[in-house]
């Protein structure tokens, strides 16, 4: 399989702060590719860049072999990049069915256009009941998405990306603040939807020992810069990654 994604030589600044400087990998299609690095390291800028909420001062971004300069998040959305946030995004006063329902319309280009607005309803919903089953989370679809438990409020987040039918989905921290239960929950769905729905999966998350269990790729940050790309194994034996990430206390 070859690459989903792109990266080449990205650069970001604010205001003289050096976010991301000369930063290039790339994800293969199916795989588990993780960010990681001690705070600050740019780890949120690099997926603001990925999906389209900072345009880098330098560098390209290629997405199924297409260049993504210049495409609001909503168009690379409906190319099928799916993000999650660090701090939950959900609508918190709305059903969970109606949150994973919003992002399954994210998915609409996928539907034909001329279809009535009734069968797309239907369609739309049954979609977003079929996510909700597979993640366990058909008990509480008329429940607001506010009154859930943190740990479920993640996993509706979780489910309302995939409910956008991804391609590439890029995970902000899922699994901060969860208990080592739901954790392993999280990484079952996750691994299941690349399974079953072909998702290829970047996140960020500062949980070492989950990133180096599941992840195919690790890539690492330090003050904007790659400190390491390579597998998971190679993370552990990197001197340089000790002393910036380990060492740094995250
Ligand atoms: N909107 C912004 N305005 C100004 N500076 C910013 C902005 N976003 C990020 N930065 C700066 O860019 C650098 C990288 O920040 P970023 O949030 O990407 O790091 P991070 O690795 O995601 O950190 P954390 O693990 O704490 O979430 C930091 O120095 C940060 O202060």
């Amino acid at each position: 399989m070859g690459a989903i994604l792109e990266v080449r030589d990205i650069h970001l600044s604010f205001k003289g702060v050096k976010a991301l400087s000369g930063v290039s990998f790339s994800v293969e299609e199916g795989s588990f590719f993780a960010v990681i690095g001690p705070n600050g390291a740019g780890k949120t800028s690099l997926l603001n860049v990925l999906s389209g909420v900072y345009p880098p001062s330098r560098g390209e971004v290629f997405f199924l072999g297409r260049p993504l300069q210049g495409l609001p998040p909503q168009a690379r959305a409906r190319m099928g990049l799916g993000r999650t946030f660090q701090g939950l995004e959900l609508f918190r006063g709305m059903s969970v069915l109606d949150n994973v329902k919003l992002g399954a319309e994210l998915a609409l280009g996928a539907y034909p256009t001329l279809l009535p607005r009734a069968p797309m309803e239907w369609r739309l919903r049954a979609w977003a009941e079929e996510v909700l089953d597979y993640l366990h989370l058909s008990p509480y679809r008329h429940v607001p998405a506010g009154m859930l438990p943190y740990g479920l409020q993640k996993r509706v987040e979780v489910a309302r990306a995939l409910a956008g039918r991804p391609k590439l989905l890029l995970l902000d921290e899922p699994m901060a603040g969860l208990s080592l239960e739901e954790k392993q929950d999280l990484a079952r769905f996750l691994l299941d939807a690349r399974e079953e729905w072909g998702v290829t999966l970047l996140w960020v998350e500062h949980d070492l020992r989950a990133v180096l269990e599941l992840s195919d790729q690790v890539l690492v940050l330090s003050y904007g810069e790659v400190l390491y790309l390579g597998d998971p194994q190679g993370v552990q034996k990197s001197a340089q990654v000790a002393e910036a990430y380990l060492g740094g206390g995250t």
